[in-house]
């Protein structure tokens, strides 16, 4: 199936029946999915396949993080689910995400292969903490040109950064962004956000939504004003 929507939307809940009642209430035509680590590790494996059974494209957000053998694996496990979409941390440094972009080649497997580079959560002087001094702009590019160079579909990013990516890196390059929130909704532990319309306009790809659609009074009002939102862009 071709889904012509940029969004996917995060089904962060805390079994799989919440996640499937939800799933129930979407359209695999109108938008992807995406299974992160709390749905897959109380649900397992068994989600993706609820999921595909309902005709969903699923992201499977687990961003491996290990040396580069265990990644490959990894990554390949989750490719021979039938996920649209698998992530790798681009921390991981070159070798692990050539090995993992080499084990999908090796066995012809089409799983998008994408890389977070800093995560929406965090701004600068998060950043710092953990040693990176430059802030975030120059640290997203820094890891996605790397991704780039090991032959990665695209990043994780915020839409602060898309931008630029497509200037240095080019349009085609996926830009997942999450961090997505209409105007009036919460930021909760998001940092560097945007709204749906600005997000498209300045370069995501897709647009990851969780809470704004999931924890809203009525999820479906929430989710049809997003989709009023950028059909007017
Ligand atoms: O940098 C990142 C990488 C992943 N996420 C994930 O996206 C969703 C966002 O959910 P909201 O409720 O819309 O904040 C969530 O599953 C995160 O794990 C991210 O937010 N930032």
């Amino acid at each position: 199936m071709s889904v012509a929507s940029p969004l996917i939307i995060a089904l962060d809940y805390t079994s799989q029946d919440a996640a499937l009642c939800m799933a129930d209430r979407l359209d695999p035509s109108r938008c992807r999915v995406k299974v992160g680590k709390e749905l897959f590790t109380r649900s397992g494996p068994g989600v993706l396949e609820a999921l595909h059974g309902r005709g969903f494209e699923v992201f499977l957000d687990l961003k491996f993080h290990d040396i580069p053998n265990t990644v490959a694996g990894a990554v390949e496990a989750a490719a021979d689910q039938g996920v649209w979409m698998v992530n790798l941390h681009a921390s991981g440094g070159r070798r692990m995400m050539e090995a993992a972009r080499e084990r999908l080649d090796q066995h012809r497997l089409a799983t998008h292969l994408i890389a977070v580079t800093v995560l929406t959560s965090m701004q600068e002087e998060d950043l710092a903490e953990t040693g990176v001094t430059g802030g975030a702009a120059e640290q997203v590019l820094r890891l996605a040109t790397l991704a780039d160079e090991c032959g990665l579909d695209g990043v994780v990013c915020s839409s602060h950064e898309a931008a630029h990516l497509s200037e240095r890196i080019g349009a085609d390059f996926l830009k997942v962004t999450p961090g997505i929130r209409p105007a009036s909704a919460l930021a909760d532990d998001q940092r560097r956000i945007m709204t749906p319309s600005a997000a498209m306009a300045a370069g995501s790809t897709h647009l990851v939504v969780g809470r704004p659609v999931t924890q809203a009074s009525d999820p479906m009002q929430a989710l049809a004003s997003i989709e009023q939102e950028l059909a007017g862009i």
